[in-house]
Protein backbone atom coordinates (compact mmCIF):
# COMPACT_ATOMS: atom_id res chain seq x y z
CA UNK A 1 0.00 0.00 0.00
CA UNK A 2 2.90 2.40 -0.06
CA UNK A 3 3.83 4.88 -2.46
CA UNK A 4 6.53 3.69 -4.33
CA UNK A 5 7.59 4.04 -8.07
CA UNK A 6 6.21 2.14 -10.18
CA UNK A 7 8.31 2.68 -12.93
CA UNK A 8 11.40 2.20 -11.12
CA UNK A 9 10.30 -1.01 -9.95
CA UNK A 10 8.73 -2.29 -12.83
CA UNK A 11 12.19 -1.82 -14.97
CA UNK A 12 14.82 -3.05 -12.01
CA UNK A 13 12.32 -6.50 -12.85
CA UNK A 14 13.01 -9.69 -14.85
CA UNK A 15 11.41 -9.68 -18.31
CA UNK A 16 11.59 -12.15 -21.35
CA UNK A 17 12.19 -9.20 -24.23
CA UNK A 18 11.88 -11.86 -27.08
CA UNK A 19 9.01 -12.75 -25.56
CA UNK A 20 5.45 -11.39 -27.69
CA UNK A 21 3.10 -11.10 -24.62
CA UNK A 22 6.27 -9.84 -22.33
CA UNK A 23 6.80 -6.92 -24.91
CA UNK A 24 2.96 -6.41 -25.23
CA UNK A 25 3.16 -6.22 -20.85
CA UNK A 26 5.97 -3.87 -21.13
CA UNK A 27 4.13 -1.78 -23.76
CA UNK A 28 0.86 -1.14 -21.64
CA UNK A 29 3.61 0.13 -18.62
CA UNK A 30 4.04 3.06 -20.70
CA UNK A 31 0.44 4.38 -19.54
CA UNK A 32 0.86 2.51 -16.09
CA UNK A 33 -1.40 -0.14 -16.98
CA UNK A 34 0.47 -3.02 -16.53
CA UNK A 35 3.01 -2.39 -13.69
CA UNK A 36 1.37 -3.34 -11.07
CA UNK A 37 1.28 -7.13 -13.45
CA UNK A 38 5.49 -7.30 -13.06
CA UNK A 39 5.41 -6.76 -9.94
CA UNK A 40 3.31 -9.78 -8.97
CA UNK A 41 5.00 -12.88 -7.72
CA UNK A 42 2.20 -15.46 -8.77
CA UNK A 43 1.27 -13.92 -12.17
CA UNK A 44 -2.13 -12.22 -10.41
CA UNK A 45 -2.19 -8.92 -11.55
CA UNK A 46 -2.43 -7.62 -8.16
CA UNK A 47 0.80 -5.86 -7.17
CA UNK A 48 2.27 -6.60 -3.21
CA UNK A 49 1.53 -3.39 -2.29
CA UNK A 50 -1.76 -3.03 -3.80
CA UNK A 51 -4.92 -2.46 -1.40
CA UNK A 52 -7.19 -5.75 -2.89
CA UNK A 53 -10.50 -5.14 -3.67
CA UNK A 54 -13.87 -7.29 -4.48
CA UNK A 55 -16.45 -6.04 -6.43
CA UNK A 56 -19.60 -7.50 -5.57
CA UNK A 57 -22.17 -7.51 -8.89
CA UNK A 58 -19.50 -6.96 -11.31
CA UNK A 59 -21.88 -7.51 -14.07
CA UNK A 60 -24.22 -5.05 -13.27
CA UNK A 61 -23.75 -1.19 -14.52
CA UNK A 62 -22.45 0.14 -11.62
CA UNK A 63 -20.06 -2.89 -10.71
CA UNK A 64 -18.53 -2.30 -14.48
CA UNK A 65 -18.06 1.46 -14.25
CA UNK A 66 -16.02 0.18 -10.84
CA UNK A 67 -13.75 -1.32 -12.87
CA UNK A 68 -13.27 1.12 -15.50
CA UNK A 69 -12.12 3.66 -12.83
CA UNK A 70 -10.21 1.16 -11.50
CA UNK A 71 -7.97 1.10 -14.49
CA UNK A 72 -6.57 4.14 -13.76
CA UNK A 73 -5.98 3.72 -10.20
CA UNK A 74 -2.59 3.67 -8.75
CA UNK A 75 -3.49 1.83 -5.41
CA UNK A 76 -5.86 -0.71 -5.96
CA UNK A 77 -6.01 -4.27 -7.57
CA UNK A 78 -9.36 -6.41 -7.94
CA UNK A 79 -8.60 -9.09 -6.14
CA UNK A 80 -12.72 -10.60 -7.01
CA UNK A 81 -15.61 -10.02 -8.80
CA UNK A 82 -18.71 -11.33 -8.05
CA UNK A 83 -22.29 -11.78 -10.18
CA UNK A 84 -25.67 -13.54 -9.51
CA UNK A 85 -26.71 -15.37 -12.46
CA UNK A 86 -24.00 -14.46 -14.61
CA UNK A 87 -21.41 -16.23 -11.50
CA UNK A 88 -18.93 -18.33 -13.59
CA UNK A 89 -18.61 -16.38 -16.60
CA UNK A 90 -15.31 -14.31 -17.47
CA UNK A 91 -15.98 -10.98 -17.37
CA UNK A 92 -15.21 -10.36 -21.31
CA UNK A 93 -18.15 -12.58 -22.23
CA UNK A 94 -20.40 -10.21 -19.97
CA UNK A 95 -18.89 -6.89 -21.15
CA UNK A 96 -16.61 -6.96 -24.16
CA UNK A 97 -15.23 -3.52 -23.71
CA UNK A 98 -13.30 -5.09 -20.78
CA UNK A 99 -12.04 -7.83 -22.59
CA UNK A 100 -8.50 -6.13 -23.04
CA UNK A 101 -8.60 -6.51 -19.00
CA UNK A 102 -6.87 -8.66 -17.15
CA UNK A 103 -9.65 -9.50 -14.29
CA UNK A 104 -10.81 -12.38 -12.36
CA UNK A 105 -13.81 -14.13 -13.63
CA UNK A 106 -17.02 -13.71 -11.93
CA UNK A 107 -17.92 -15.97 -8.84
CA UNK A 108 -20.45 -16.56 -6.99
CA UNK A 109 -20.94 -14.41 -3.45
CA UNK A 110 -21.00 -17.68 -1.46
CA UNK A 111 -17.77 -19.10 -3.05
CA UNK A 112 -15.72 -16.03 -2.30
CA UNK A 113 -12.70 -15.87 -0.02
CA UNK A 114 -12.41 -12.69 1.54
CA UNK A 115 -9.70 -13.00 3.86
CA UNK A 116 -7.07 -11.50 1.59
CA UNK A 117 -9.40 -8.69 0.22
CA UNK A 118 -9.22 -5.36 2.40
CA UNK A 119 -12.26 -3.69 0.79
CA UNK A 120 -15.75 -3.81 -1.37
CA UNK A 121 -17.87 -2.28 -3.41
CA UNK A 122 -21.27 -3.54 -3.19
CA UNK A 123 -23.08 -3.32 -6.25
CA UNK A 124 -25.63 -5.28 -5.40
CA UNK A 125 -30.02 -4.60 -5.66
CA UNK A 126 -31.17 -2.49 -2.76
CA UNK A 127 -33.01 -5.02 -0.97
CA UNK A 128 -30.34 -7.82 -0.94
CA UNK A 129 -27.82 -5.83 0.18
CA UNK A 130 -28.43 -5.92 4.04
CA UNK A 131 -28.39 -9.91 4.11
CA UNK A 132 -25.47 -10.24 2.21
CA UNK A 133 -23.36 -7.74 3.87
CA UNK A 134 -23.92 -9.01 6.99
CA UNK A 135 -22.90 -11.85 6.13
CA UNK A 136 -19.57 -10.23 5.27
CA UNK A 137 -16.11 -10.37 7.17
CA UNK A 138 -15.69 -7.48 9.73
CA UNK A 139 -11.92 -6.39 8.24
CA UNK A 140 -13.67 -5.30 5.21
CA UNK A 141 -13.99 -1.93 4.49
CA UNK A 142 -17.57 -1.63 2.34
CA UNK A 143 -18.90 1.08 0.39
CA UNK A 144 -22.48 0.26 -0.60
CA UNK A 145 -23.97 1.58 -3.39
CA UNK A 146 -27.54 0.23 -3.05
CA UNK A 147 -29.90 2.36 -0.78
CA UNK A 148 -29.89 -0.13 1.86
CA UNK A 149 -27.81 1.71 4.31
CA UNK A 150 -29.12 5.38 3.71
CA UNK A 151 -31.69 5.97 6.09
CA UNK A 152 -31.33 6.49 9.90
CA UNK A 153 -34.40 5.77 10.71
CA UNK A 154 -35.66 1.78 9.62
CA UNK A 155 -39.05 2.21 10.11
CA UNK A 156 -38.67 5.10 7.47
CA UNK A 157 -36.96 2.82 5.35
CA UNK A 158 -39.67 0.00 5.57
CA UNK A 159 -41.93 2.40 4.60
CA UNK A 160 -40.17 3.77 1.60
CA UNK A 161 -39.18 -0.05 0.60
CA UNK A 162 -41.77 -2.10 1.54
CA UNK A 163 -39.55 -4.49 3.86
CA UNK A 164 -38.27 -4.83 7.59
CA UNK A 165 -34.56 -3.81 7.04
CA UNK A 166 -32.65 -6.97 7.85
CA UNK A 167 -29.90 -5.21 9.83
CA UNK A 168 -30.21 -2.92 12.25
CA UNK A 169 -27.23 -2.78 13.80
CA UNK A 170 -24.96 -2.22 10.77
CA UNK A 171 -26.95 0.29 9.74
CA UNK A 172 -26.50 2.42 13.06
CA UNK A 173 -22.39 1.82 12.31
CA UNK A 174 -23.42 3.44 8.81
CA UNK A 175 -21.81 6.85 7.18
CA UNK A 176 -23.37 8.29 4.36
CA UNK A 177 -21.02 9.18 1.89
CA UNK A 178 -22.32 12.33 0.49
CA UNK A 179 -18.73 13.16 0.00
CA UNK A 180 -17.80 16.38 0.20
CA UNK A 181 -20.86 17.24 2.91
CA UNK A 182 -19.21 14.28 5.18
CA UNK A 183 -15.44 13.97 4.49
CA UNK A 184 -14.21 13.66 7.63
CA UNK A 185 -16.84 10.98 8.54
CA UNK A 186 -16.36 8.69 5.61
CA UNK A 187 -12.42 8.93 6.28
CA UNK A 188 -13.05 7.28 9.76
CA UNK A 189 -16.02 4.78 8.37
CA UNK A 190 -16.03 0.82 7.61
CA UNK A 191 -19.46 0.68 5.83
CA UNK A 192 -20.39 4.00 3.68
CA UNK A 193 -24.06 4.08 1.86
CA UNK A 194 -22.92 5.62 -0.81
CA UNK A 195 -25.87 8.58 -2.05
CA UNK A 196 -28.69 7.71 -4.68
CA UNK A 197 -27.56 9.65 -7.90
CA UNK A 198 -31.01 11.80 -7.49
CA UNK A 199 -29.97 12.64 -4.06
CA UNK A 200 -26.27 13.18 -5.09
CA UNK A 201 -27.10 16.00 -7.23
CA UNK A 202 -29.68 17.87 -5.54
CA UNK A 203 -28.05 17.81 -1.92
CA UNK A 204 -24.81 19.10 -3.72
CA UNK A 205 -26.51 22.55 -4.59
CA UNK A 206 -29.09 22.59 -1.98
CA UNK A 207 -26.80 21.55 1.65
CA UNK A 208 -24.51 25.39 1.35
CA UNK A 209 -27.69 27.34 0.63
CA UNK A 210 -29.87 26.05 3.17
CA UNK A 211 -26.50 26.40 5.86
CA UNK A 212 -26.80 29.12 5.21
CA UNK A 213 -30.56 30.06 5.40
CA UNK A 214 -30.67 31.43 2.06
CA UNK A 215 -34.04 30.12 0.79
CA UNK A 216 -36.92 28.37 2.04
CA UNK A 217 -37.07 25.13 2.97
CA UNK A 218 -40.37 24.64 2.76
CA UNK A 219 -40.75 25.56 -0.48
CA UNK A 220 -38.62 23.09 -3.04
CA UNK A 221 -39.82 21.68 -6.20
CA UNK A 222 -37.19 19.36 -7.91
CA UNK A 223 -38.18 18.00 -11.69
CA UNK A 224 -35.20 15.49 -12.46
CA UNK A 225 -33.91 13.54 -15.56
CA UNK A 226 -32.08 10.31 -15.78
CA UNK A 227 -30.92 8.39 -18.80
CA UNK A 228 -31.57 4.60 -18.24
CA UNK A 229 -28.37 3.18 -17.32
CA UNK A 230 -29.88 4.45 -13.75
CA UNK A 231 -32.25 1.86 -13.72
CA UNK A 232 -29.85 -1.25 -14.02
CA UNK A 233 -28.80 -3.37 -16.33
CA UNK A 234 -31.08 -6.18 -15.72
CA UNK A 235 -34.30 -6.66 -18.33
CA UNK A 236 -37.23 -4.74 -17.52
CA UNK A 237 -40.34 -4.07 -20.46
CA UNK A 238 -40.83 -0.24 -19.53
CA UNK A 239 -36.52 -0.01 -20.09
CA UNK A 240 -37.25 -1.39 -23.47
CA UNK A 241 -36.03 0.74 -26.70
CA UNK A 242 -38.87 0.64 -27.89
CA UNK A 243 -40.89 2.09 -24.04
CA UNK A 244 -37.83 4.64 -24.10
CA UNK A 245 -36.70 6.04 -27.04
CA UNK A 246 -38.51 9.47 -28.56
CA UNK A 247 -40.40 10.08 -25.32
CA UNK A 248 -39.68 11.50 -22.32
CA UNK A 249 -41.90 9.27 -18.92
CA UNK A 250 -42.24 10.52 -15.53
CA UNK A 251 -42.40 7.81 -12.64
CA UNK A 252 -42.62 7.28 -9.02
CA UNK A 253 -44.79 11.22 -9.17
CA UNK A 254 -44.94 11.70 -5.10
CA UNK A 255 -43.48 8.99 -4.22
CA UNK A 256 -40.35 7.94 -5.29
CA UNK A 257 -38.02 6.41 -2.38
CA UNK A 258 -35.55 9.14 -2.83
CA UNK A 259 -37.38 11.47 -1.40
CA UNK A 260 -36.63 10.40 2.32
CA UNK A 261 -33.22 10.26 1.42
CA UNK A 262 -33.23 13.96 -0.02
CA UNK A 263 -35.20 15.26 3.11
CA UNK A 264 -32.82 13.56 5.93
CA UNK A 265 -29.53 15.02 4.29
CA UNK A 266 -30.87 18.65 4.00
CA UNK A 267 -32.91 18.26 7.26
CA UNK A 268 -29.30 17.10 8.47
CA UNK A 269 -28.08 20.76 7.53
CA UNK A 270 -30.76 22.83 8.56
CA UNK A 271 -31.21 21.21 11.80
CA UNK A 272 -35.41 21.28 10.70
CA UNK A 273 -37.68 19.33 8.83
CA UNK A 274 -37.44 19.84 5.31
CA UNK A 275 -40.58 19.10 2.09
CA UNK A 276 -39.44 18.71 -1.17
CA UNK A 277 -41.93 17.83 -3.86
CA UNK A 278 -39.88 15.64 -6.43
CA UNK A 279 -40.49 14.27 -9.84
CA UNK A 280 -37.96 12.03 -11.56
CA UNK A 281 -38.27 11.12 -15.04
CA UNK A 282 -36.77 9.12 -17.74
CA UNK A 283 -35.08 10.33 -20.80
CA UNK A 284 -33.65 8.42 -23.55
CA UNK A 285 -29.92 8.35 -23.26
CA UNK A 286 -27.57 6.31 -21.56
CA UNK A 287 -26.38 8.19 -18.96
CA UNK A 288 -26.13 11.74 -17.30
CA UNK A 289 -28.77 13.23 -15.21
CA UNK A 290 -30.04 16.49 -14.41
CA UNK A 291 -32.03 17.90 -11.45
CA UNK A 292 -33.82 21.71 -12.21
CA UNK A 293 -34.99 22.79 -8.76
CA UNK A 294 -36.92 25.57 -7.95
CA UNK A 295 -36.70 27.49 -4.73
CA UNK A 296 -37.90 30.60 -2.90
CA UNK A 297 -35.63 33.06 -1.68
CA UNK A 298 -35.54 33.76 2.29
CA UNK A 299 -36.71 37.87 2.76
CA UNK A 300 -34.08 39.87 1.78
CA UNK A 301 -31.85 37.45 -0.23
CA UNK A 302 -30.93 38.45 -4.04
CA UNK A 303 -30.24 35.79 -6.37
CA UNK A 304 -26.08 36.96 -6.21
CA UNK A 305 -26.35 36.12 -3.21
CA UNK A 306 -27.10 31.91 -3.77
CA UNK A 307 -24.20 31.96 -6.82
CA UNK A 308 -21.54 33.55 -4.27
CA UNK A 309 -22.65 31.43 -1.69
CA UNK A 310 -22.31 28.14 -3.48
CA UNK A 311 -18.98 29.59 -5.19
CA UNK A 312 -17.55 30.34 -1.78
CA UNK A 313 -18.69 26.48 -0.72
CA UNK A 314 -17.35 24.93 -3.39
CA UNK A 315 -14.28 26.58 -4.72
CA UNK A 316 -11.77 24.30 -3.62
CA UNK A 317 -13.86 21.25 -4.32
CA UNK A 318 -12.41 19.46 -7.24
CA UNK A 319 -15.60 17.51 -8.08
CA UNK A 320 -18.23 20.25 -7.99
CA UNK A 321 -17.78 23.46 -10.02
CA UNK A 322 -20.32 26.49 -10.05
CA UNK A 323 -20.22 27.99 -13.54
CA UNK A 324 -20.09 31.76 -14.17
CA UNK A 325 -23.46 33.90 -14.48
CA UNK A 326 -25.20 32.81 -17.17
CA UNK A 327 -23.84 29.44 -18.12
CA UNK A 328 -26.03 26.70 -18.84
CA UNK A 329 -24.87 23.15 -17.36
CA UNK A 330 -25.38 20.03 -19.57
CA UNK A 331 -24.99 16.76 -19.31
CA UNK A 332 -22.81 16.26 -21.70
CA UNK A 333 -20.13 18.53 -20.09
CA UNK A 334 -19.97 15.20 -17.26
CA UNK A 335 -20.38 12.17 -18.95
CA UNK A 336 -18.10 9.23 -17.77
CA UNK A 337 -16.43 11.99 -15.52
CA UNK A 338 -16.87 12.62 -11.06
CA UNK A 339 -18.21 16.09 -11.53
CA UNK A 340 -21.09 17.90 -10.77
CA UNK A 341 -21.93 20.93 -12.70
CA UNK A 342 -23.91 23.35 -11.25
CA UNK A 343 -25.25 27.21 -11.54
CA UNK A 344 -28.14 29.18 -10.31
CA UNK A 345 -30.33 31.57 -12.56
CA UNK A 346 -33.03 34.43 -11.72
CA UNK A 347 -37.00 33.18 -12.43
CA UNK A 348 -38.87 35.36 -14.14
CA UNK A 349 -40.89 35.74 -10.81
CA UNK A 350 -39.61 37.89 -8.07
CA UNK A 351 -37.93 36.35 -5.51
CA UNK A 352 -37.85 33.03 -6.88
CA UNK A 353 -34.26 30.97 -8.06
CA UNK A 354 -34.01 28.17 -10.93
CA UNK A 355 -30.89 25.90 -10.37
CA UNK A 356 -29.89 23.81 -12.41
CA UNK A 357 -27.08 20.82 -11.50
CA UNK A 358 -26.08 17.98 -13.99
CA UNK A 359 -23.83 14.94 -13.07
CA UNK A 360 -23.43 11.21 -14.81
CA UNK A 361 -25.64 9.37 -12.90
CA UNK A 362 -22.50 6.13 -12.68
CA UNK A 363 -20.04 8.23 -11.78
CA UNK A 364 -20.50 11.33 -9.37
CA UNK A 365 -23.75 9.40 -9.01
CA UNK A 366 -22.40 6.01 -8.06
CA UNK A 367 -19.00 4.42 -8.69
CA UNK A 368 -17.24 7.47 -8.72
CA UNK A 369 -18.15 9.22 -5.80
CA UNK A 370 -17.84 5.40 -4.22
CA UNK A 371 -14.66 5.22 -5.33
CA UNK A 372 -13.66 9.16 -4.20
CA UNK A 373 -15.19 7.81 -0.55
CA UNK A 374 -12.83 3.98 -0.33
CA UNK A 375 -10.12 6.27 -1.19
CA UNK A 376 -10.58 8.37 1.79
CA UNK A 377 -11.48 5.66 3.99
CA UNK A 378 -8.12 3.94 3.14
CA UNK A 379 -6.15 6.88 3.65
CA UNK A 380 -5.52 7.64 -0.10
CA UNK A 381 -6.05 11.80 -1.67
CA UNK A 382 -9.82 11.23 -2.34
CA UNK A 383 -8.99 12.30 -6.81
CA UNK A 384 -7.42 9.03 -7.27
CA UNK A 385 -8.25 7.03 -10.42
CA UNK A 386 -10.96 9.84 -11.00
CA UNK A 387 -8.86 12.47 -13.37
CA UNK A 388 -11.30 12.01 -16.10
CA UNK A 389 -12.38 14.66 -18.74
CA UNK A 390 -15.37 13.85 -20.94
CA UNK A 391 -15.68 13.10 -24.32
CA UNK A 392 -16.57 15.97 -26.05
CA UNK A 393 -18.15 16.45 -28.78
N1 LIG B 1 -27.39 2.56 -12.09
C1 LIG B 1 -27.21 3.70 -11.43
O1 LIG B 1 -27.10 4.79 -12.04
C2 LIG B 1 -27.16 3.71 -9.95
C3 LIG B 1 -27.35 2.57 -9.20
N2 LIG B 1 -27.27 2.61 -7.84
C4 LIG B 1 -27.48 1.41 -7.05
O2 LIG B 1 -26.35 0.54 -7.19
C5 LIG B 1 -26.76 -0.82 -7.10
C6 LIG B 1 -26.32 -1.54 -8.39
O3 LIG B 1 -26.96 -0.91 -9.48
P1 LIG B 1 -26.69 -1.33 -11.00
O4 LIG B 1 -25.27 -1.65 -11.18
O5 LIG B 1 -27.32 -0.27 -11.82
O6 LIG B 1 -27.54 -2.67 -11.07
P2 LIG B 1 -27.47 -3.84 -12.17
O7 LIG B 1 -28.84 -4.43 -12.22
O8 LIG B 1 -26.89 -3.34 -13.42
O9 LIG B 1 -26.46 -4.90 -11.51
C7 LIG B 1 -26.80 -5.65 -10.37
C8 LIG B 1 -25.67 -6.61 -10.02
O10 LIG B 1 -26.02 -7.35 -8.86
C9 LIG B 1 -26.00 -8.75 -9.15
N3 LIG B 1 -27.11 -9.37 -8.42
C10 LIG B 1 -28.44 -9.21 -8.67
N4 LIG B 1 -29.16 -9.89 -7.75
C11 LIG B 1 -28.29 -10.49 -6.92
C12 LIG B 1 -28.41 -11.34 -5.78
N5 LIG B 1 -29.61 -11.72 -5.32
N6 LIG B 1 -27.29 -11.81 -5.18
C13 LIG B 1 -26.07 -11.44 -5.64
N7 LIG B 1 -25.87 -10.64 -6.71
C14 LIG B 1 -26.97 -10.16 -7.34
C15 LIG B 1 -26.17 -8.85 -10.67
O11 LIG B 1 -25.64 -10.08 -11.13
P3 LIG B 1 -26.15 -10.73 -12.55
O12 LIG B 1 -25.74 -9.76 -13.62
O13 LIG B 1 -25.40 -12.02 -12.62
O14 LIG B 1 -27.62 -10.86 -12.44
C16 LIG B 1 -25.35 -7.63 -11.12
O15 LIG B 1 -23.98 -7.93 -11.05
C17 LIG B 1 -28.28 -0.81 -6.95
O16 LIG B 1 -28.61 -0.93 -5.59
C18 LIG B 1 -28.66 0.56 -7.48
O17 LIG B 1 -29.86 1.00 -6.95
C19 LIG B 1 -26.94 3.76 -7.19
C20 LIG B 1 -26.74 4.93 -7.87
C21 LIG B 1 -26.88 5.00 -9.31
C1 LIG C 1 -33.70 5.75 -14.03
C2 LIG C 1 -33.91 5.02 -12.73
O1 LIG C 1 -34.71 4.10 -12.65
N1 LIG C 1 -33.20 5.42 -11.69
C3 LIG C 1 -33.27 4.81 -10.38
C4 LIG C 1 -32.36 5.52 -9.44
C5 LIG C 1 -30.95 5.05 -9.45
C6 LIG C 1 -30.27 5.36 -8.13
O2 LIG C 1 -29.64 6.28 -7.72
O3 LIG C 1 -30.55 4.57 -7.29
P1 LIG C 1 -30.56 3.83 -5.96
O4 LIG C 1 -31.25 4.58 -4.93
O5 LIG C 1 -31.28 2.61 -6.31
O6 LIG C 1 -29.19 3.52 -5.61
C7 LIG C 1 -34.68 4.91 -9.80
O7 LIG C 1 -35.38 5.88 -10.04
O8 LIG C 1 -34.99 4.05 -8.98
Amino acid sequence: MSAISFSSVCFHSAHNWNNPKEFGKLRKQQDGKLLVKCLSKSGNPISQNAVRVGILGASGYTGSEVIRLLANHPQFGIALMTADRKAGQPISSVFPHLSTQDLPDLIAIKDANFSDVDAVFCCLPHGTTQEIIKGLPKHLKIVDLSADFRLKDISEYEEWYGQPHRAPDLQKEAIYGLTEVLREEIKNARLVANPGCYPTSIQLPLVPLIKANLIDIKNITIDAKSGVSGAGRSAKENLLFTEVAEGLSSYGVTRHRHVPEIEQGLADVASSKVTVSFTPNLIPMRRGMQSNIYVYLAPGVKIEDLHQQLKLAYEDEEFVAVLENGVIPRTQSVQGTNYCLINVFPDRIPGRAIIISVIDNLVKGASGQALQNLNLMMGFPENLGLHYLPLFP
